[in-house]
């Protein structure tokens, strides 16, 4: 992840009008301009409607006045606007092509980049990059793709075929927006750069591993777009994965994206093929009534399974992995479980293991957060334990303006030129290779409860251990109210 000076950049936003580009990328891309991450910037937006330029430019105003988080000063809008062109598809690739150039002539020095960003359904991807070829743009030029990157093994083959076709592997961006967390990245700092964890970061001290995102929204508007997805390709594939593999891979050789990607890649080829056995699917009650949704649907609005990772490092420890929608919270938690004493020399009552095992958590939420949870003794007489815990929240530290948005680390990356938090061809055709028992045999959808963790199924799936989530005990608040009964840790505890 080396720091590099960004070249001037033309973004050619495939899909501009969609609900990706308006809630995330364009409010992401006046960010780093306004940041001056990326100042040497224009973007020529281009899709099915037929926009004029400046009605792409009020799209992008009130995309920005409604979904950016931050304040927008009118004079740096005004100097982002000029800055926007639009092309609609109908247009032709030539059209397109022209305004690229017409935009990069604006643009300083003559080693322009072309960054296309294809936020369109997966059925446009292709037709976007033909477009691509026939104006001409694929020179000086990398591609970020959204997921899901095919829909099996055969489909992701095909498709990085056709890719291939027109870009070099090292042209291209396959986006998990999940690595451009600011927490995920933290799991490498985390582990890599502390003398303290690292070495006990395996079976001999871990007994399992939990990736927990649950989700409360519901599929009212993308039950078209779900019907043909499900949980398990629209999370599982794409993001839950790619955090296992951060959590699970051995240490690079260094932190440049090849060798990082290296390790995640050996993660994903020790991955035991997914047994259906060993996985839970539901379907929220409610769902065939959701608009664009078959009434006999089988689609799982939920999935929950365990998983193995086959090598030296991790044989014999589940990871556990669970999502779904209209659940009852949203979070996004790994937890790792770390293995009891052998034996206990602590009286019967005395409340040690009470609380299953010690867990160090990393809480994925735009506030980030993170604890280690141990047993300690309880004040006063006699040897009573409770379950107590360090916690540590980014939010309350000074840094927490200097968080950047996924998609803007992302996007700022791409033109960058770094690979480390995107997914390889190779990455994405062995994660579907692994699926592919459980996609061609699929275990029955059981249905759940809105506002629940998910089908009964679960418990049997995990035992003998259980789930983190909901939590026992919650975050800590930063200004807890001792009450008198609050062990010393203020009550808060995870
Ligand atoms: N929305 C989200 O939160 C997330 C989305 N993604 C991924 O991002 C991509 C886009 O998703 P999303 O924005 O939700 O989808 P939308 O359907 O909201 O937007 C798709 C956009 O692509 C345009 N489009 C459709 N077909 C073509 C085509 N043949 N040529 C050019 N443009 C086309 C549409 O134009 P028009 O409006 O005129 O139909 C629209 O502007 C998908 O791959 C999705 O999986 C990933 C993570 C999150
Ligand atoms: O890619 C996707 O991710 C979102 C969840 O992302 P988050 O950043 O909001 O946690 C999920 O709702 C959506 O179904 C999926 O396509």
């Amino acid at each position: 992840m080396s720091e590099q000076t960004t070249a001037p950049t033309t973004v050619i936003l495939f899909g501009a009008t969609g609900d990706l580009a308006k809630r995330k990328l364009i409010p992401g891309m006046l960010h780093l301009f306004q940041s001056k991450l990326l100042d040497d910037l224009r973007v020529v937006g281009t899709s099915l409607d037929e926009l004029s330029p400046d009605e792409f430019r009020k799209l992008a105003h009130t995309a920005i006045r409604e979904f950016s988080t931050r304040e927008l000063d009118e004079d740096e809008w005004h100097e982002f606007a000029q800055r926007l062109d639009f092309v609609p598809n109908s247009a032709g690739p030539k059209a397109l092509g022209d305004a690229v150039r017409a935009a990069e002539a604006q643009l300083p020095g003559d080693t322009e980049l072309r960054l296309h960003y294809l936020s369109v359904p997966p059925k446009a991807a292709l037709s976007a990059i033909q477009t691509i070829g026939e104006a001409d743009l694929v020179d000086r030029s990398r591609i970020v793709m959204e997921k899901p990157f095919g829909t099996d093994y055969a489909s992701a083959v095909e498709l990085n075929r056709r890719v291939h076709e027109v870009f070099r592997e090292e042209q291209v961006f396959r986006i998990d927006h999940f690595l451009g967390k600011e927490p995920a990245q933290n799991i490498l700092a985390f582990r890599f750069a502390n003398g303290l964890f690292e070495p006990i970061w395996h079976r001999n001290n871990i007994a399992h591993v939990q990736i927990d995102v649950p989700e409360t929204l519901g599929l009212s508007t993308r039950g078209d777009f779900y019907e043909n997805t499900g949980a398990y390709r629209d999370m599982v594939v794409t993001h839950l994965f790619q955090i296992l593999a951060f959590t699970a891979m051995e240490p690079p050789t260094s932190l440049e994206p090849a060798a990082i990607s290296r390790e995640k890649n050996k993660v994903f080829e020790s991955m035991q093929p997914i047994q259906p056995n060993d996985v839970v699917r539901g379907q929220y009650l409610g769902y065939l009534d959701e608009p664009g949704v078959a009434p006999d649907s089988d689609t799982e609005t939920f999935v929950a399974l365990k998983c193995y990772i086959d090598n030296w490092r991790w044989a014999g420890v589940p990871f556990f992995l669970r999502t779904g929608k209209r659940m009852a919270e949203g979070a996004r938690i790994i937890s790792i479980a770390f293995n009891e004493p052998p034996q206990s020399m602590f009286p019967p009552g005395s409340g040690v293991g009470d609380h299953g095992p010690d867990h160090l958590t990393f809480d994925l939420a735009d506030k980030a957060r993170m604890s280690l949870s141990f047993y300690g003794k309880r004040p006063g007489p006699g040897m009573k334990l409770d379950k107590l815990s360090m916690q540590f929240a980014m939010q309350d530290t000074t840094w927490a303006g200097a968080v950047l948005e996924a998609y803007e680390r992302l996007i700022y990356d791409a033109v960058r030129g770094d690979h480390t938090l995107f997914t390889s061809a190779e990455g994405v055709e062995r994660l579907w290779e692994v699926s592919q028992p459980l996609l061609d045999n699929p275990p029955v959808v059981r249905p759940y409860a809105p506002d629940t963790y998910g089908p009964n199924q679960i418990h049997q799936l995990v035992a003998p251990h259980t789930w983190r989530l909901p939590f026992e005990r919650k975050w800590r608040d930063k200004n807890p109210d001792p009450g008198p009964q609050s062990p010393i840790e203020g009550g808060a505890r995870p």
